[in-house]
C-alpha cells in the first residue's frame, strides 16, 4: 500500500489554462459600446498555462508566478488570476482565501488568451478548491466581466463565438480533434485594443465553419493587418509556417502577433518545428494538438 500524502500535497488541486487559437475570426462591425461585434471559432492547445491552489483560513488570495514567461507579470490585483478569484469569492461571499501558484507556460500579450485561459482556469479551480457548485449562467457573466475571451476559456472546446465574445455555441469540425498545431510567437507582445482600432471597418462577411476546407478557404484573421501595422514580423512568421510542408493552414491568432499552423500528420509538425526553431531561435514555438474538437 502507498503511504499517505502529506495533507498539504492531497489539499492541493491543479487545472490547465488551456492556450486558445482563433481558427478564423471575421470582425463584423464596430459596435456602440466600443467593443466588436465578432465571429471566431474557437479551439484550444492541450497544452497552456498551470494553476495549483490550496484553501487558506485568512481570506487572502496570495499568488505566486513562475514558470518561463512568468518573469515580469505583476502577482499583484490587476492579475487576472487575483482578478478572478476575487470575483469568485465576492460572488460567493467566501470566507476562505487560496494560496495560487501560476506556472506561465504561454507569452503574455500574445493573441491566445493566456490571461483568458488563466482567469477562466482559476475559476474552475478555486470551485473545486472551495467545494462550491455555480450556476452556469451565472458563471459566464462573471467570466464575461474578466474578460470578452474568459466565457469561452471556461470549457475550454472548440466554439463557435459571436458577439463580444459571450454567445457561444459547441461547434465540431470534423477533423480537428486531435490535430496537429504548431503555435509560433516572434517575441513582440501587441495591445489587443490597438490593434481592434486599427480595423478598417470593411464588413468581409460571415464565417462559414461547416467544414475545416470551408474554413481554410474562406476563413479569415481580419487583425491580420491591423496586427501587421503594429508588429511587421508577423508577415515574417506567416510566411514561415505557410511554407512548411504538409501545411493545412497558417493563421495569425486573435490579435496577435502569435500564429499557428495545422497539419495532418505529428512528422510534418515536428519538421517544420525544428526548422522554425534553427532559423529563428529567439521565436517561442510549441507543437501541440487540438482538444475535444
Ligand atoms: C481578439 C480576441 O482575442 C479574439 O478571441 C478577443 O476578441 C479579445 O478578447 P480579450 O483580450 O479578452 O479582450 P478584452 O479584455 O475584453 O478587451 C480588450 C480590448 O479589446 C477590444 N475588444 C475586445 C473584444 C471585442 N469583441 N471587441 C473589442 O473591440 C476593446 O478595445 C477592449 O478594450
Ligand atoms: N495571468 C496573466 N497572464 C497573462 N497576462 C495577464 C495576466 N494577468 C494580467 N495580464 C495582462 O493582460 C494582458 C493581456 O494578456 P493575454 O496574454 O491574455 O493577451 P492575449 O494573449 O493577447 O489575449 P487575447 O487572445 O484575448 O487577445 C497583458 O497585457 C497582461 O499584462
Amino acid at each position: 500500500m502507498q503511504p499517505p500524502e502529506p495533507a498539504a500535497e492531497a489539499d492541493r488541486l491543479v487545472e490547465i489554462g488551456y492556450a486558445k487559437v482563433n481558427v478564423a475570426l471575421h470582425v463584423r462591425a464596430r459596435r456602440a459600446d466600443g467593443y466588436h461585434a465578432l465571429e471566431s471559432l474557437f479551439v484550444f492547445a492541450d497544452d497552456g498555462d498551470r494553476l495549483e491552489a490550496q484553501a487558506s483560513d485568512d481570506g487572502a488570495i496570495d499568488l505566486v508566478i513562475d514558470g518561463p514567461f512568468g518573469a515580469g507579470l505583476e502577482a499583484g490585483p490587476g492579475n487576472l488570476v487575483v482578478r478572478a478569484a476575487r470575483t469568485l469569492q465576492c460572488y460567493l461571499g467566501e470566507q476562505r482565501g487560496a494560496a495560487i501558484r501560476l506556472t506561465k507556460a504561454l507569452p503574455v500579450a500574445s493573441g491566445i488568451g493566456g490571461g483568458s485561459a488563466d482567469a477562466a482556469a482559476t475559476l474552475r479551480l478555486l470551485a473545486r478548491v472551495w467545494d462550491v457548485r455555480i450556476d452556469a449562467a451565472e458563471l459566464a457573466g462573471l467570466a464575461l466581466d474578466l474578460g470578452s475571451d474568459v466565457p469561452a476559456c471556461v470549457a475550454s472546446v472548440t466554439q463557435l463565438v459571436t458577439g463580444r465574445g459571450e454567445q457561444l455555441v459547441r461547434h465540431a469540425v470534423a477533423g480537428l480533434a486531435g490535430m496537429p498545431m504548431l503555435l509560433v510567437n516572434p517575441g513582440v507582445g501587441v495591445s489587443t485594443a490597438s490593434v481592434f482600432a486599427g480595423w478598417d471597418r470593411q464588413d468581409r462577411g460571415a464565417l462559414d465553419a461547416g467544414s475545416l476546407d470551408a474554413l481554410v478557404a474562406a476563413g479569415r484573421n481580419d487583425l491580420e493587418p491591423p496586427a501587421m501595422a503594429v508588429a511587421p514580423v508577423i508577415a515574417a512568421v506567416l510566411a514561415a509556417l505557410g511554407a512548411a510542408p504538409g501545411v493545412r493552414l497558417a493563421r495569425m491568432s486573435g490579435s496577435g502577433a502569435t500564429c499557428f499552423a495545422l497539419f495532418d500528420e505529428d512528422a510534418a509538425m515536428a519538421r517544420a518545428a525544428d526548422a522554425i526553431r534553427w532559423a529563428q531561435p529567439g521565436w517561442w514555438v510549441m507543437e501541440t494538438r487540438i482538444r475535444n474538437g
